[in-house]
């Protein structure tokens, strides 16, 4: 047992993060090390078992990321993209993998990222899954085959707490069909249409966002032309799937050399 990686979870009381805590704990390949949360948070001091409504797990909450991740052989992070930036110099300080899910970070933000990955591995996806990777694969496979009499469209729907827009998943997608058609998706992409915005541009890439209830994350890629139109798309019922590919890239992080990577570099596709 104490030779499996220990493995710390940010962001504990979070959606991502109680699930995270489970899987971790319900491993035979892991052990859960330590949870952090922020400072002032009612968990912090509590054992997290408890706190989650559940038995004891003889892991206390802290406020102290280095302490947790000096003990630790991974950091799996769904947090907050101004608290992963600040993960990400702890974990590179404790030379722990640090996964990371977080979304919503810009240029500015993955750029930081950079230091820190010349003394750890760093692995980061805006979607963990194994199914939405696989369509990464196959969005850019259908973006190079088709030619620009396709619109491409990317449609999410998500649960009316998320903070950001157009989703992690959705901008991966997006640069998928874009590299399948050759181009930057900073210069094709379209997101946020309203008014009078004219005919929309051939070649655009355009995005779209649903926000409500309980949706757990649903994505289509949509390839419109005159008379027929193809849909790509992946449903996710259960936060169980990211949580699981997190353990898997922290796992997979153990043996490699420090450096940015993604879910397809650990999933081989
Ligand atoms: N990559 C993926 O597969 C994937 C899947 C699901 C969610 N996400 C992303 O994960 C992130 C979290 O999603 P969620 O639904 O769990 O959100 P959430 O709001 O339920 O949880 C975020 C947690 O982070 C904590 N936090 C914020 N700042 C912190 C800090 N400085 N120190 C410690 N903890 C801090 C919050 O207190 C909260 O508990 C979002 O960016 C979301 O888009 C990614
Ligand atoms: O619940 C969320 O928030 C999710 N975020 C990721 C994204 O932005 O794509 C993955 C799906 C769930």
């Amino acid at each position: 047992m104490e030779d499996l990686p220990g493995i710390v979870i940010t962001g504990a009381s979070g959606r991502m993060g109680q699930m995270l805590i489970k899987t971790v704990v319900d491993s035979d390949k892991a052990r859960l090390v330590g949870v952090v949360e922020r400072a002032g948070h009612d968990w912090v001091g509590r054992d997290v078992g408890e706190a989650m409504g559940g038995a004891a797990l003889g892991v206390t909450v802290t406020d102290q990321p280095l302490d947790a991740f000096a003990k630790a052989q991974a950091v799996i992070d769904f947090t907050a993209p101004a608290a992963t930036i600040e993960f990400a110099k702890l974990a590179a300080q404790a030379r722990a993998v640090h996964v990371i899910g977080t979304t919503g970070m810009t240029n500015e933000d993955i750029a930081k990222l950079d230091p820190c990955a010349r003394h750890a591995v760093i692995v980061r996806a805006g979607n963990m899954s194994l199914g939405v990777n696989l369509l990464t694969v196959l969005t850019r496979k259908v973006a190079e085959a088709l030619d620009e009499d396709f619109d491409i469209e990317i449609i999410e729907a998500h649960h009316h707490h998320k903070v950001d827009a157009p989703s992690g998943t959705a901008l991966m997608l997006g640069e998928a069909a874009a590299e399948g058609r050759g181009v930057k998706l900073a210069d094709v992409a379209d997101r946020g249409r309203d008014g009078i915005t004219g005919a929309r541009k051939r070649g655009d890439i355009g995005f779209t966002a649903i926000r409500g209830g309980d949706i757990v994350g649903e994505h289509d890629v949509l390839f419109a032309a005159a008379g027929e139109r193809i849909v790509l798309r992946h449903l996710a019922t259960d936060r169980s799937i990211f949580a699981r590919g997190a353990l898997k890239a922290a796992l997979w992080g153990q043996d490699k050399k420090p450096g940015q990577y993604d879910m397809l570099d650990v999933l081989g596709l």
